[in-house]
């Protein structure tokens, strides 16, 4: 296991300052943070509240569960005033990454984690999916979400599928035999790194991810369901407790957990 915060004195805190206060995720990280001993709650923001509410209060930490518009702009404040950031709003496409690793290296003292999915279940989920997607032929992914949801397809399935284009690169594992010639209306679903990647959205749903890999004769899914907010917040814990104890920018909660 790696290193977790160590604070300047043994009785310092983690000063925690919660950007989606007010959201689903918001709310509930708000009672785990409330409820950790090593924690203190300094500041809760709402789409309304200027940044410098953070700064205000003192914070050492920041957790950003936004929106994926707001999020790049809520890092890069963060990190400007070397505050270490937990990341869980969707949306941290490539670009986005590359941008905010490019301000990192002005701020080498600075760790941010973003965490396409808290939930330890699904992190295994992604990373058992990755490894075995290398023994078949094809491979597809889907997601199933909540009609709330903003972006498709998900931060989960965009990262799952970018870990399986890695994995069956590195074994030199052909693409998934497809002979659709014609789809004028997106049918196949989204591309990510050249698997294929399908969102769902349906009422009663919360969040849901199927690896589906199939080879002659036979098919293995890998399927996470996570029912409440409540599976993702240990994962919300240990990223502040790990963050500061990782300088750079961290993809995946699965950098902190030693999987290997
Ligand atoms: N990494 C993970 O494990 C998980 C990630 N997520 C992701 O977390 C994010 C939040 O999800 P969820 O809680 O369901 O979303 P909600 O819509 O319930 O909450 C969004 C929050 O963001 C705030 N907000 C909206 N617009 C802005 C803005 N322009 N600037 C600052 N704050 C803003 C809202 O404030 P207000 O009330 O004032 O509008 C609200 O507090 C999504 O991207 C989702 O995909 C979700 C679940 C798990
Ligand atoms: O919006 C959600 O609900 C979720 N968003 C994250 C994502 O985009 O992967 C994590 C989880 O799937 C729930």
């Amino acid at each position: 296991m790696s290193a977790e915060y160590t604070p300047a004195a043994e009785n310092d805190r983690i000063r925690v300052a919660l950007l989606g206060a007010s959201g689903k995720m918001g709310r509930r990280a708000v009672e785990a943070v409330t409820a950790a001993e090593d924690m203190e709650l300094v500041a809760e923001l709402t789409s309304t509240d200027p940044l410098e509410r953070v700064l205000e209060a003192g914070a050492t930490h920041v957790v950003d569960l936004t929106v994926p518009d707001a999020s790049p702009d809520n890092v890069a404040f963060a990190v400007e005033h070397g505050l270490h950031t937990v990341v869980g709003t969707s949306g941290w496409v490539q670009q986005r990454r590359e941008r905010l690793q490019a301000q990192l290296a002005q701020h080498p003292q600075v760790g941010v984690l973003i965490a396409p999915n808290f939930s330890v279940g699904s992190v295994l989920a992604s990373a058992f999916a990755a490894k075995a997607s290398r023994f078949f032929e094809s491979v597809e992914v889907v997601e199933l979400h909540h009609p709330a949801k903003l972006d498709a397809p998900s931060g989960t399935a965009v990262r799952t599928a970018e870990m399986i284009a890695a994995s069956r690169a590195e074994a030199g594992v052909a693409p998934s035999p497809d002979a659709t010639e014609r789809d004028p209306d997106g049918a196949r679903g989204a591309e990510v790194d050249g698997v294929r990647v399908h969102a769902v959205r349906l009422r009663g749903l919360e969040a849901h991810q199927e690896v589906l890999m199939g080879g002659p004769g036979e098919q293995l899914t890998v399927r996470h369901d996570a029912f409440d907010r409540g599976a993702y917040m240990p994962g919300v814990l240990l990223g502040l407790r790990r963050v500061a104890a990782h300088p750079g920018l961290t993809y995946g909660l699965d950098g902190y957990l030693d999987l290997d």
